[in-house]
């Protein structure tokens, strides 16, 4: 069984179809690149992964259940959507410790993650004063702190140094070859390219390519290539 699965998924905001009919499967232990030109719907379909928003009709499962079905729903899929939620006063530990209260995660678990994305000695300062990166890796190390077995991660790769963006994508492979799930979206081609075993590409709210990256990108047609054809964004 797949861990992730949309199923006919559609949502329309008044007169906007913003996904529709979307089929695809996320399987465990890969990770998928979840692509699509602005406005394709990615973030509407990941907010009804995540149980946000309600689908028009179609069905959105996480182990074969929504999202408000699941029983402990933070311990079993980790989320980070917009890194810059975060309450500006409170420190990075404090924002966690917070959520470890929240979702019945054991507070040991609070160092485990910070030391995941290398934030421990900046945990003490307020979020305020974080730099973009550094609300990225708070956001990541929020998803991470239920220890979930599916990740749902919208942009991570933004305001990464090079050095972060090569530090997150050892990361993700770690997590997957853990057995974990991992859906990250992003429009950073060549770095999804270097990272994901699978893709799912959508445009205009519907599914263009569902598979391995293997099968669309090789030594003469780059994954750009064929995302800007199947998006039809080709200049
Ligand atoms: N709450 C809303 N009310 C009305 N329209 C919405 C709402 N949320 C999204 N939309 C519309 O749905 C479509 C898909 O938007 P969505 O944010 O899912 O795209 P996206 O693929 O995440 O885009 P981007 O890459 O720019 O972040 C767009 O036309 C957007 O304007």
């Amino acid at each position: 069984m797949a861990v992730i699965s949309a199923r006919g998924l559609t949502k329309t905001f008044g007169e906007v179809k913003a996904v529709s009919e979307l089929t695809f499967e996320v399987a465990e232990g890969r990770i998928t690149g979840f692509l699509g030109p602005n406005g394709a719907g990615k973030t509407t379909t990941l907010r009804m992964l995540l149980g946000l928003i309600r689908p028009t009709s179609g069905t959105a499962l996480i182990d074969g259940r929504p999202y408000r079905e699941l029983t402990q729903p933070r311990r079993v899929v980790g989320a980070m959507l917009d890194a810059d939620s975060f309450h500006p006063g409170r420190t990075g530990r404090n924002h966690l410790r917070v959520l470890a209260g929240t979702t019945g995660v054991p507070p040991a678990r609070i160092d485990v993650v910070l030391d995941q994305v290398s934030l421990t000695r900046d945990a003490g300062r307020r979020v305020h004063g974080y730099s973009v990166g550094m609300r990225q890796r708070l956001g990541l190390a929020s998803a991470l702190l239920g220890d979930p077995a599916v990740l749902i991660l919208d942009e991570p790769t933004n305001g990464l140094d090079p050095a972060g963006v090569a530090w997150l994508r050892t990361l993700l492979r770690n997590l997957a070859s853990e057995g974990r799930t991992v859906l990250v979206s992003s429009h950073a081609l060549a770095e999804v390219a270097a990272t994901v075993d699978d893709v799912v590409i959508i445009s205009g709210g519907q599914l263009q390519y569902s598979g391995p990256l293997s099968d669309l990108s090789h030594a003469r047609t780059t994954l750009e290539d064929s995302f800007l054809r199947l998006t039809g964004s080709a200049s």
